[in-house]
């Protein structure tokens, strides 16, 4: 996942696309990017880096405009230490064209093959969104036929792009001069959504809180393969680009990714996170008898709603054990295990004394590596606990994800291949509970009715795009696990027990 935002304004854009950005923050650390159009004239500044980093006062100055584009970026494709796949991206041929983009192409080198050698286009780094941008680009200049672009021409190059390319995107894009282009893949996999301001303005963002956080009204959702094109005067324009939509929003956004103050279709992530925990109860009580617990402790920051509901249904204390350092940011999207194993600590301490001597039931959103709870359960064991136990509001996670998150090979999922048991004695606890599958996606579904379903691969192994197998997962992967590994500067984390058949 990352961050994407989009404006069309009477007013200057830059700090407006800048608070949107902070609001997104949690979507990508790695880098950041804005872009804003004054006239036909782009002006852009990005860099790796958080928000606050990468834009100072002078950058700032520097991006004048009454429309534009910003990006966080989360690397799930390319290299996540170059500089140059930070977004936007921006193409100038056959119009001026530029890009910020959440998710991930499953088909990025079949198409980057294509483009080459088919519609002699250059490709200039190894990010999937150049790939998409160029796409776009290409099927726009189809559309328009070496003449002006009509609003049929933008809409028909979405269509060919939804023809052309597999995997996960929601986009919002300028077109010099035109407007802003905003869309969503035909299975709305990655979430986004667009409102207004009191004074007109327009903002697609991919988060409710971005429209909330700066003023803004949310209006909706964009649809699954739906485009919306807004005008520099600020006319909206929608089109339904795909042939067969089917909505079926990523999980994982409602398990970890999205902040629980967003509404992402229909759904509000804190009720989502209610109703996992709720679930979850019902795990925890057929494992372990309430009254062997004498603490419910989350795991911050993203396990509060869940922990609270299991605290309060099986009904034990809820407390807080665990102090965040709110100055480190998020572990499970940093670059590298090793970066991510050293941030445990420094981000999480513990109230000794809600450990000492007590039996805690630790609640987590997701054990993906097992970074986090290997570490924190050691944590609670030095504190002084008698019995650790933990519990997870999602599944097990056992497949890669190939729609933008970061989980690209099966072997570094702690449950991959693993059963619970074997898991439990990797972390070190007393009691391992997992979330089940079917539960989680009725406990979610339930608050929207109108979903055919869920993007749920990690947990459940089905690919909806269709094109997805384990050798194309390898060939996907190859680029990225060697600039990992560079990254990683040699001191990958290896999980030490041998696989098993799975439970
Ligand atoms: O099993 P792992 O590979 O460690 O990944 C899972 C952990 O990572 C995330 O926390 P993170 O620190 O990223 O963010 P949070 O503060 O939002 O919980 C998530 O909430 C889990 O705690
Ligand atoms: N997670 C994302 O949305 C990442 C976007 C894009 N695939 C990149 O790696 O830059
Ligand atoms: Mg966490």
């Amino acid at each position: 996942m990352c961050g994407i935002v989009g404006v069309v304004s009477a007013q200057p854009v830059n700090q407006l696309i800048y608070d949107a950005l902070l609001l997104l923050q949690h979507r990508g650390q790695d880098a950041a990017g804005i872009l804003t159009q004054l006239g036909h004239k782009f002006f852009m500044h990005k860099a790796k880096g958080m928000v606050r980093d990468v834009f100072r006062t002078r950058n700032m100055r520097a991006l004048p405009g009454t429309s534009g584009l910003g990006q966080v970026r989360y690397p799930t494709a390319g290299n996540a230490a170059s500089e140059e796949e930070a977004q936007p991206f921006y193409v100038n041929a056959p119009f001026g064209v530029v890009m910020a983009h959440n998710g991930n192409l499953t088909n990025a080198q079949a198409l980057r093959r294509e483009l080459v050698q088919t519609d002699h286009r250059h490709i200039n780094t190894e990010s999937d969104s150049e790939v998409l941008l160029n796409v776009l680009a290409h099927e726009l200049g189809r559309a328009s036929q070496g003449g002006a672009l009509q609003l049929e021409g933008i809409f028909g190059a979405v269509a060919a792009v939804h023809r052309r390319v597999r995997g996960s995107y929601a986009v919002v894009a300028l077109i010099a001069g035109h407007g802003m282009l905003v869309f969503r893949d035909p299975f709305g996999i990655r979430p986004l959504c667009i409102g207004r301001g009191a004074d007109g303005t327009v903002m697609a963002a991919s988060e409710s809180v971005a429209l909330e956080g700066t003023g803004h009204r949310f209006e909706r959702d964009v649809a699954p393969g739906e485009a919306i094109f807004v005008t520099l005067d600020g006319h909206i324009h929608a089109r339904q680009c795909a042939e067969a939509p089917r909505h079926h929003p990523c999980m994982f956004e409602f398990v970890y990714l999205a902040r629980p103050d967003s509404v992402i279709d229909g759904i509000s992530v804190y009720q989502a996170r209610l109703n996992m925990g709720q679930t979850l109860a019902t795990r925890v009580v057929s494992t372990v008898p309430p009254n062997e617990i004498d603490a419910v402790i989350p795991i911050p920051e993203s396990s509060r709603p869940a922990a609270m509901e299991v605290a309060r249904l099986i009904g034990r204390p809820y407390r807080e054990g665990f102090v965040k350092n709110r100055y480190v940011g998020r572990t499970f999207i940093m670059p590298g295990q090793a970066v991510r194993k050293k941030s445990v600590r420094q981000k999480l301490n513990v109230i000794a004394s809600e450990f000492a001597g007590r039996n805690v039931l630790l609640v987590d959103d997701s054990i993906v590596r097992g970074t986090t709870s290997r570490e924190i359960v050691q944590m609670a064991r030095e504190a002084g606990a008698r019995k650790v136990y933990l519990a997870s509001a999602a599944p097990p996670v056992r497949y890669p994800n190939v729609y933008g998150i970061d989980m690209p090979t099966q072997e570094e999922l702690v449950a991959h291949g693993r059963t619970v048991e074997q898991v439990r004695a990797l972390i070190g606890c007393d009691a391992l509970i997992y979330q089940d599958v079917e539960a989680m996606k009725r406990a979610v579904a339930a608050l929207n009715p109108g979903l055919q379903g869920f993007e749920a691969s990690c947990f459940d192994g089905v690919y909806i795009t269709g094109d997805v197998t384990p050798e194309s997962v390898v060939a996907m992967n190859a680029p990225r696990q060697a600039s990992a590994a560079e990254d990683d500067d040699g001191a990958t984390t290896r999980l030490t027990l041998p696989n098993a058949q799975e439970s």
